[in-house]
């Protein structure tokens, strides 16, 4: 028996220029300059992410049954290389939604990492052979292949609603997504708070960091010890 696999037109592709200058960045500098609120919270990588590695492409959306992998398999067929996999499969973790056979075929397809707002296995295989991973959860219990899902639809994943095209940071400290048409003006802001913080640095090495306006925001009230007891 055949399900519904609803398939919304895609995205086009960002300039690979916009792209490699992410992967410069950091997925706080990019939810620092977006008012702190671009993150997905809870994803966070669980294979193949290399230390200090930072991903970032454009966003492949698909929305699955919980525990239900059918329409990521048919999203893997037709991904195109440099995209990035993001899965809304309703944050449910009892059940994975990939592993390693899928993360080796997605290396084979040259995209960028996989997201998933659900389960995955198969971790070490995934660390061998996958791109880089980003679930909220691990179960040993495999999915169904049922369907039925929409790919490059809208989708919400850990609470943070992400279009196909969408652009998507990813590093150690989980995910960070751009609207897509304000990528060049949130990432050229990204890049001054990343020189800011690169002459703050600078400033802690050379013991003379600004600390004034911690006492600006602070009354401090000092607190006698108690002779009660
Ligand atoms: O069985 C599945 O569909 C998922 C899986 O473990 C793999 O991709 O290796
Ligand atoms: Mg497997």
């Amino acid at each position: 028996m055949q399900t519904e696999c609803r398939l919304y037109p895609a995205s086009p592709m960002p300039p690979t220029e916009l792209i490699e200058r992410l992967k410069g960045l950091a997925s706080s500098l990019v939810s620092d300059v977006f008012g702190r609120w671009a993150g997905a919270p809870g994803l966070l990588p669980v294979s193949g992410l290399a230390p200090g590695q930072v991903i970032a492409g454009p966003a492949f959306t698909v929305r699955t049954r919980p525990g239900d992998n059918l329409v990521v398999h048919k999203a893997l067929d037709i991904a195109r290389p440099g995209e990035i996999l993001v899965i809304a499969a309703g944050g449910a973790t009892d059940r994975a939604i990939l592993g390693g056979l899928m993360g080796q075929y997605a290396q084979t397809k040259d995209l960028a990492g996989i997201i998933v707002d659900g389960a995955v296995r198969d971790r070490s295989d995934l660390d061998r052979v996958s791109p880089p991973v980003f679930a909220a959860g691990i179960s040993h219990l495999g999915p169904y292949k049922s369907g039925p899902g929409e790919l490059r639809c809208p989708i919400s994943v850990a609470g943070l609603t992400v279009l196909d095209g969408d652009i998507i940071i990813g590093d150690e400290d989980g995910i960070a997504v751009l609207p897509r048409a304000r990528g060049e003006e949130l990432i050229t802001a990204a890049e001054a708070k990343g020189e800011a913080e690169a002459a703050e640095s600078a400033a802690i090495l050379a013991g003379n960091w600004d600390r004034t306006w911690i006492d600006e925001g602070l009354k401090i009230v000092n607190v006698q010890a108690s002779s009660s007891n």
